[in-house]
């Protein structure tokens, strides 16, 4: 039967930040779907989300007890990045369309075992949490050098800043965790690959715990030749602050800064900075769950795709190699599937 009729039935893998916010936005938000089912290694706090938001959504001993539920149409992935390539694998197993988080695995070799999974299944399940290609700004930066106001990218100055990181954040996340969204809507941006990438670390802030190197400032080159440099600080104090500059041959452009209120008080005049990327992407996580619940409604899967998510985690192993030995080091992406088009 086709589910085109139906409302989408969601069960969801993780009920922490984005996993509690992802079903608020589900069940409350947009349209056509409803989660029935949720589970979290702290089956307390799953049950907890589930009576804050007034579901009657089912809690599940596990991920995959969730995953194989006949009630459960397709399946949200929001619990940490290093527990979503065996969720994933499990969902294209029972032939599910999965939702997941970024990254998709914490390394090239799990997100291509996922790209493998999928292309032995026929058809696409997997759609990755990349939100940036959904967010306005970025469309609209998109646009402009489609259009070719600016001539050839040359350059790109792009920063992601934090305020701050909780204990369990490693020097490693900074790339795995955080950089991976500028990996991923670069590449989308200028319709292009990486080859090589460099890591280096500048002074330490003092605000960072003593086990995390932050900040770092991340050197990628494209195929195409353009060269960016992308300063990761994620324990920054002032705000949640996403920047990209991108240098043309004959002009610059610049993703717009969030609408906010201009403030004039008490002898000031001021625009508020957003402190949470909650608040940053609101749009972008709406309009690409809404994606995906539309798609998978109308039979097929769309977004960002596995190997979207693969290409991304090949520069990701890349620049931890280039955080360990401080070299150079080459990004070597095989060749596409045809599969993914
Ligand atoms: N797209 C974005 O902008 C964005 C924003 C935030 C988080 N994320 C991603 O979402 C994922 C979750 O991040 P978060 O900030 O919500 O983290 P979090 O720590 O707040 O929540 C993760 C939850 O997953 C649960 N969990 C971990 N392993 C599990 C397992 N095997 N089975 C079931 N539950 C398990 C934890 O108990 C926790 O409740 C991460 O991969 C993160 O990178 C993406
Ligand atoms: O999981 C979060 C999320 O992906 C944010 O968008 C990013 O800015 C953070 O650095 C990361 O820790």
């Amino acid at each position: 039967m086709s589910l085109n009729t139906q409302t989408l039935k969601l069960g969801v893998i993780g009920t922490g930040a984005i996993g509690r916010d992802h079903i608020r936005r589900c069940s409350q938000t947009l349209l056509n779907s409803t989660v029935v089912a949720v589970t979290d290694i702290n089956l307390q706090q799953a049950a907890q989300v589930v009576a804050e938001l007034g579901l009657t959504a089912e809690v599940y001993p596990d991920g995959h007890a969730l995953i194989n539920a006949p009630e459960v149409d397709a399946v949200l992935v929001t619990s940490w990045g290093p527990s979503h390539e065996e969720f994933v694998l499990a969902a294209i197993k029972a032939g599910k369309p999965v939702f997941c988080e970024k990254p998709l695995a914490v390394t090239a070799a799990g997100c291509r075992a996922i790209v493998d999974a999928e292309v032995a299944y026929g058809k696409r399940l997997v759609q990755v949490g990349f939100m940036r290609p959904y967010d306005e700004g970025y469309r609209a930066l998109k646009a402009v050098i489609d259009s070719g106001q600016i001539g050839e990218p040359l350059m790109l100055h792009c920063a992601h800043r934090n305020p701050r990181v909780g204990e369990n954040y490693k020097t490693d996340m900074a790339i795995t965790d955080t950089l991976i969204h500028e990996l991923d809507v670069l590449r989308w941006l200028l319709d292009d690959d990486y080859v090589s990438v460099q890591v280096v670390f500048p002074r330490k802030t003092s605000k960072a715990l003593a086990h995390l190197r932050d900040p770092q400032i991340v050197l990628l080159e494209t195929v195409k030749g353009t060269r960016i440099d992308v300063e990761v600080f994620v324990n920054c104090q002032y705000g949640y602050d996403i920047q990209c500059e991108v240098v043309g041959e004959t002009g610059i452009a610049k993703l717009p800064e969030p609408s906010q209120v201009q403030l004039r008080s008490e002898a000031k005049l001021s625009n508020a900075i957003l402190m949470d990327w909650k608040d940053r992407f609101i749009g972008a996580y709406d309009v690409e769950l809404q994606a995906f619940i539309d798609a998978v409604r109308a039979g097929s899967v769309g977004g960002p795709s596995a190997w979207d998510g693969f290409a991304a985690a090949v520069a990701a192993d890349a620049c931890i190699e280039a955080q360990q030995s401080g070299a150079i080091v080459k990004v070597e992406l095989p060749e596409r599937p045809r599969f993914y088009g």
